[in-house]
């Protein structure tokens, strides 16, 4: 056993599926706990400092965990590893040439026009459904819209290419990459429970290994779609210029097997989190109609009447960005992280931890720690502004939804402008109210988190009079900034909460 034995630390065999009763399982056991998951032995860490310590001691190279399913597939089909999958300095290499497009504002931003055009659709398709299936008011299943939106925004990302998802057909291949991403999630956490010796003889291996081959037939017919289309300028003698695709296969640092393996993993990591946290959210702010207002009031002062929102009009809406945090907090897409300490031994509180122990850092529960984050299970932005006093209260490890260090999240930057200009827009055509006939959706463990049911909301037209420009924000608790609009400069009293034009 690697573990060193203490009273802290509880042996418990724990099923992995209810990774929710880890608020459960931090209150009875203490923050540090060892269970059994299958053959795998995890050291789980559920306090802020404890999480703290084990991220700030991984060394250069960091190990989520060895994937040894994830892993086990591309070996058998010769594909190359892309970040999620990758370790050591081959890891290190991919990163270096994904992340400048992918993380430094300059080039994120350049994405803005591509992503509000998705926009622009899911909003016509919010109006469509409502027509034709919910009654004139009601989407029904949000987040299966979301899920299209989502992989129409990181595909216009990646590919350049608009994919058709938010047409009234959905592509077929479009349809069954979804499906898909869906059964390689679901099948991962039983796989692992069996040992790598029987993976061939079960039948959900094959069916998990049938699941990747069309994720990455998908990405590969993408790829190739491009590749024909540069070789057609350069034979016309057209300039070659384009976005992240482009620049790879440009690029020549990587070899198109290694391209298809990082592209495969970025639209797989880059859809089910941004939808699910944009569902949480719109589900939040129906049920309160204060904040969802004072978004609105928000959102029109800095960008007004019909005007699309662009990056810079976003960094002035720091209640739209509070909302997302909390949202994040609350829903963490990610619920739990792993980390392998690969490089060294590792201290947490008074053991010492040996090489190569697996640490299942318990994110899910420490956002619910009720001495970081008081109230912990209400949806309060302003928790997140700059000059509350919660914030300076708060732990920088308290809830970590990008993960942190050099290992965290690459599409971070991107998944965010997403999911600001969305909810931006969304705010600015709908008033989204809850479903008068539906019940809590509550959360469950689907590798990632996902609501337990479908989300139905209603969106109600914000008379088009209304859409112009505002000056008042009603109330933003503990926030006393500057709200810059195209036309004027407010100053907003966190008192009073008017806003006085400049
Ligand atoms: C709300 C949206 C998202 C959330 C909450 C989220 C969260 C995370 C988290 C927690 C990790 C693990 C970080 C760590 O181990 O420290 C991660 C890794 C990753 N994410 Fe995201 N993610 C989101 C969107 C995206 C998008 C849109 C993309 C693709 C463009 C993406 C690509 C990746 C990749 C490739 C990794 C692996 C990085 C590595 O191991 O080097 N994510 N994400």
């Amino acid at each position: 056993e690697h573990i060193a034995p203490s009273e802290n630390v509880i042996k418990n065999k724990e099923n992995s599926f209810q990774r929710l009763r880890k608020i459960e399982h931090s209150r009875i056991y203490g923050p540090l706990w060892k269970s059994k998951y299958g053959p795998l032995v995890v050291v789980n860490v559920a306090s802020a400092e404890f999480i703290e310590q084990v991220l700030r001691q991984e060394g250069r190279l960091p190990v989520r965990t060895d994937m040894p399913h994830w892993r086990s597939y591309r070996e058998l089909r010769n594909q190359a590893h892309g970040p999620l999958t990758e370790m050591g300095v081959n890891w290190q290499r991919i990163r270096s040439i994904l992340n400048p497009r992918m993380l430094k504002p300059k080039h994120v931003s350049s994405y803005t026009n591509t992503i509000n055009d998705v926009v622009s659709d899911f909003i016509h398709r919010v109006s469509l459904l409502r027509e034709t299936n919910g009654g004139g008011v009601m989407v029904h299943d949000l987040t299966a819209e979301l899920y299209k939106f989502a992989f129409e925004g990181i595909c216009s990302v990646l590919f350049e290419t608009r994919m058709g998802c938010m047409n009234q057909v959905v592509p077929e291949e479009t349809q069954k990459f979804i499906f898909s991403v869906g059964e390689m999630f679901q099948l991962s956490p039983i796989i692992v429970l069996f040992p790598k010796s029987v993976w061939p003889y079960l039948p959900f291996w094959k069916q998990f290994v049938a699941a990747w081959d069309h994720l990455f037939k998908v990405a590969e017919g993408l790829i190739q779609q491009k590749m024909e289309s540069i070789q057609q300028k350069v034979h016309l003698d057209q300039s070659v210029e384009g976005a992240y695709l482009t620049h790879l296969l440009l690029s020549d640092q990587m070899t198109v097997t290694e391209i298809l393996g990082s592209i495969t993993e970025l639209l797989l990591a880059g859809v089910d989190t941004t939808s699910n946290t944009v569902s949480w959210c719109l589900y939040e702010l129906a049920k309160q109609p204060e904040v969802q207002e004072q978004l609105y009031q928000e959102v029109m002062s800095v960008c007004p009447g019909d005007e699309l929102p662009n990056s810079e009009d976003i960094a002035r809406m720091p209640y739209l960005k509070a909302i997302v945090r909390e949202t994040l907090r609350l829903y963490p897409v990610v619920p739990g992280n792993a980390r392998v300490s690969v490089d060294n031994e590792i201290v947490v509180g008074d053991h010492l931890f040996p090489k190569d122990t697996l640490f299942h850092l318990c994110h899910y529960a420490v956002s619910y720690d009720e001495h970081i984050y008081p109230d912990a299970h209400s949806f309060l932005p302003q928790r997140w502004l700059r000059g509350a006093p919660e914030k300076s209260r708060q732990h920088p490890f308290g809830s970590l939804p990008f993960g942190f260090g050099i290992r965290a999240c690459l599409g971070r930057r991107v998944a965010e402008l997403e999911m600001y200009l969305l909810l931006s827009r969304l705010m600015k055509h709908y008033e989204v109210r809850p479903d008068p006939a539906g019940t809590a959706v509550k959360p469950i463990t689907r590798t990632l988190l996902c609501p337990a049911k479908p989300i139905d909301l209603q969106f109600v037209d914000r008379p088009a009079k209304q859409r112009r420009a505002v000056y008042t924000i009603s109330v933003v608790p503990y926030s006393s900034y500057f709200v810059k609009t195209r036309h004027n400069i407010s100053h907003i009293n966190h008192h009073s909460g008017a806003a006085v034009p400049a």
